[in-house]
């Protein structure tokens, strides 16, 4: 646990940079500086590895006050990644990643091999080990500098916009893989960002700060998301954030219909000839995994002919702002909800979301706790 108490930095010529911030940081969790330009979440972040030393208030780290360790042993406890990765251009990726185990006085051996796993870790072609930062794309030096603050396993992982200088692709996917390490690792991260998507994404806590170093609000991103603090927060939130905030909405307890999906091989004119045979439905094949949409009142049994059925979600992984959005895709308004096997658990329309949002919504109001939150495929 790191621990921020009435913190507040004034820099030489007189500017505030923090305010009075305190913070509880937990272990085994991610938690997220964001907030506009010039807000002081830097200089937060380097007060906490003492590159930075606050004007007045204290840092604990597990209950001590980091001004009473060494600051070699305070920075040997925490990783720190930076934008632009930071790398030494003259060393190989290998020998980058091996920086602080070599410091820590490991043998170049043991330094190299553990640098070899950990690019397994994060992602990288173990054929990248003997090049030079030059010859890596900005994404993968990212990947570089995660690994090479992860290298002596601390604690704590520091990191200031990270993920800043790649474009919105290779970010989505370092971000994921970002919760992966940490759902493997369980480090007590603090990342500074100024995208509020990025922290809603990767953040289990984000502390908002505001111009001057004042903290807006400090809250889980789907709390945050449903009670902004103030107009500020609301501001920086952005204007969808009731349907951003679907995305900590289960699927679970989604009303599904399966009244209208049918197995390749069944009695197509009887089913057109019931009550409701116009309406279009779902042909799955033999296990029951989605072939696409048959309209009864014109389909005669091609399965070539079927109407293509689109993106499906997984119950209980995605959630309801993924179930949402393939209704609003679908040709026929009804996502198709599949099991992790990717077969058929039935079909939920615009308004059967709409009724799980309002539960959820109910549900939330009657206990805070009691709502169901998803953490994967937003
Ligand atoms: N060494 C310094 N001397 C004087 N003022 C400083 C110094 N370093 C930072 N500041 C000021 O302190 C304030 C907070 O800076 P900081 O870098 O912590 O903000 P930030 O939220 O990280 O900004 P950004 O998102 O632009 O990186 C800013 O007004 C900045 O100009």
């Amino acid at each position: 646990m790191i621990a921020i108490e009435d913190v507040s930095k004034r820099y030489a010529d007189g500017t505030v940079a923090v305010d009075r911030l305190s913070l509880q940081i937990p272990n085994h969790s991610i938690t997220v500086l964001v907030g506009p330009s010039g807000c002081g979440k830097t200089t937060t972040l380097r007060m906490i590895n003492r590159m930075i030393e606050p004007s007045s208030g204290t840092i604990r780290v597990n209950g001590e006050d980091i001004l009473r360790k060494p600051v070699n042993a305070l920075r040997q406890s925490m990783g720190y990644v930076i934008q632009n990765a930071g790398l030494f251009q003259h060393r190989t990726i290998l020998d980058n990643i091996a920086t602080v185990p070599r410091l820590l006085g490991w043998s170049k051996q043991r330094a190299r091999a553990r640098a070899a796993e950990l690019m397994e870790r994060v992602g990288l072609d173990p054929a990248m080990a003997r090049r030079y930062p030059y010859q890596l794309s900005g994404g993968q030096q990212q990947r570089v500098g995660v690994a090479r603050a992860l290298a002596a396993d601390p604690p704590i992982l520091l990191m200031d916009e990270p993920f800043s200088a790649v474009d919105p692709v290779v970010r989505r996917g370092l971000q994921e893989e970002l919760l992966r390490i940490q759902g493997e690792l369980g480090k007590a991260i603090v990342f500074v960002t100024h995208d509020m998507d990025e922290a809603i994404t990767i953040g289990d806590r984000v502390a908002v700060l505001r111009t001057g170093g004042k903290l807006a609000q400090f809250a889980a991103p789907d709390e945050l998301l449903s009670a902004p603090a103030d107009a500020f927060v609301e501001e920086f939130l952005g204007g969808d954030r009731g349907i951003r905030g679907l995305s900590f909405l289960s699927t679970r307890d989604l009303a599904l219909d399966r009244s209208r999906v049918f197995p390749v091989g069944s009695d197509w004119q009887q089913l057109a000839g019931k009550p409701g045979g116009t309406e279009p439905v779902l042909v799955t094949d033999a296990d029951g995994k989605p072939l696409g949409w048959a309209d009864l009142t014109v389909w005669a049994g091609d399965v070539q002919a079927l109407e293509p059925h689109g993106q499906a979600f997984e119950v209980g992984k995605d959630s309801l702002r993924v179930a949402l959005d393939r209704a609003v895709l679908s040709p026929t308004g009804q996502a198709v909800a599949v099991d992790g096997a990717g077969r058929v658990l039935g079909l939920a329309g615009q308004e059967t979301v709409a009724a799980a949002i309002r539960a959820a919504r109910q549900r939330r109001a009657a206990d805070s706790e009691g709502v169901s939150t998803v953490k994967a495929s937003r």
